[in-house]
């Protein structure tokens, strides 16, 4: 795709997509993006009612992820406080190995498309024993273990508070009982062994995952607010002494599914 060609500003890109998905949903300008992982699809049917749902394939820079083949959706959302969100339900996988520009394409549209927050969802593997299959934690920091970054050439961009305190703070006004966590991103798309858990957890990772962190790091290039959190579908390998059938794990997710859908959507309606 033309993001494959070195020479391509992949920011100019992200503008072109921008407009068509002004152009396509009629909405100028969307104040807030969403990107729904695994287990949080429900919350765009409860932020608020969709104005339009446009296939990504036909905005410049998405893909149809090739082994799903299922072809991923934008949604715009006209929240009840008059805002407008942009829910993205084409995340291009890091593993999926069309290189990071796709991986963050999404990131830089929704920011050309006016967004200035970011909201980074996925289900994850928990590494502290006490969280249950079904846990939805904050992201407070992350760890980038793919060895790759979305930026290129001298871009040295700050990455402190990188998952914003004030967003933490303010999803914690509708849950209290949150609980935080440092996200690791792994390349995948293999589970980590037991021992790349420990690691994991030996370096100060909470969580660990196969998405997200190059993401952020787009979304803080951008000049975006990010906001993340986690849906611990299972414990991390080696965690549990007697590991969670799929089954359980799945259950688990599906329960879970309209508990942080409506968490998510009471958070955007601040
Ligand atoms: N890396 C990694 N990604 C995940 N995604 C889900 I759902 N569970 C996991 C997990 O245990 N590890």
């Amino acid at each position: 795709s033309i993001l494959d060609v070195p020479e391509t500003d992949p920011f100019d890109v992200a503008r072109q997509a921008a407009e068509q998905i002004a152009e396509k949903t009629g909405v100028e300008k969307h104040d807030i993006a969403l990107t729904l992982g695994s287990g949080w699809g429900k919350a765009a049917d409860l932020i608020g009612e969709t104005v339009a749902t446009i296939p990504a394939t036909e905005v410049i820079g998405f893909r149809k992820p090739a082994l799903t083949g299922h072809v991923g959706t934008l949604r715009s959302i006209a929240l009840p406080s008059g805002k407008r969100a942009l829910v993205i339900g084409a995340r291009t996988h890091f593993y999926e190995g069309h290189g990071v520009r796709h991986v963050v394409h999404s990131v830089r549209t929704a920011a050309a498309a006016g967004a200035s927050v970011m909201v980074l969802t996925n289900g994850a593997g928990g590494i502290k024993p006490h969280w249950q299959a079904g846990t939805p934690v904050l992201i407070s920091d992350h760890i980038n273990l793919t060895a790759s970054s979305p930026l290129e050439g001298a871009t040295f961009i700050d990455l402190t508070d990188l998952y914003s305190t004030r967003l933490r703070e303010l999803a914690k006004t509708v849950d209290p009982s949150l609980d935080e966590g440092v996200y690791v991103q792994f390349r995948g798309p293999h589970y980590e062994t037991p021992a790349e858990v420990q690691f994991a957890k030996t370096i100060g990772g909470h969580i660990v995952g196969m998405s997200t962190a190059l993401e952020a790091i787009a979304a803080r290039q951008a000049g975006m607010e990010v906001l993340g959190l986690s849906l611990i579908t299972n414990l991390a390998a080696g965690i549990s002494p007697t590991p969670l059938s799929h089954a359980e794990v799945l259950e688990a997710g599906q329960a879970a599914e309209p508990v942080i859908s409506a968490l998510l959507a009471k958070i955007v309606g601040l």
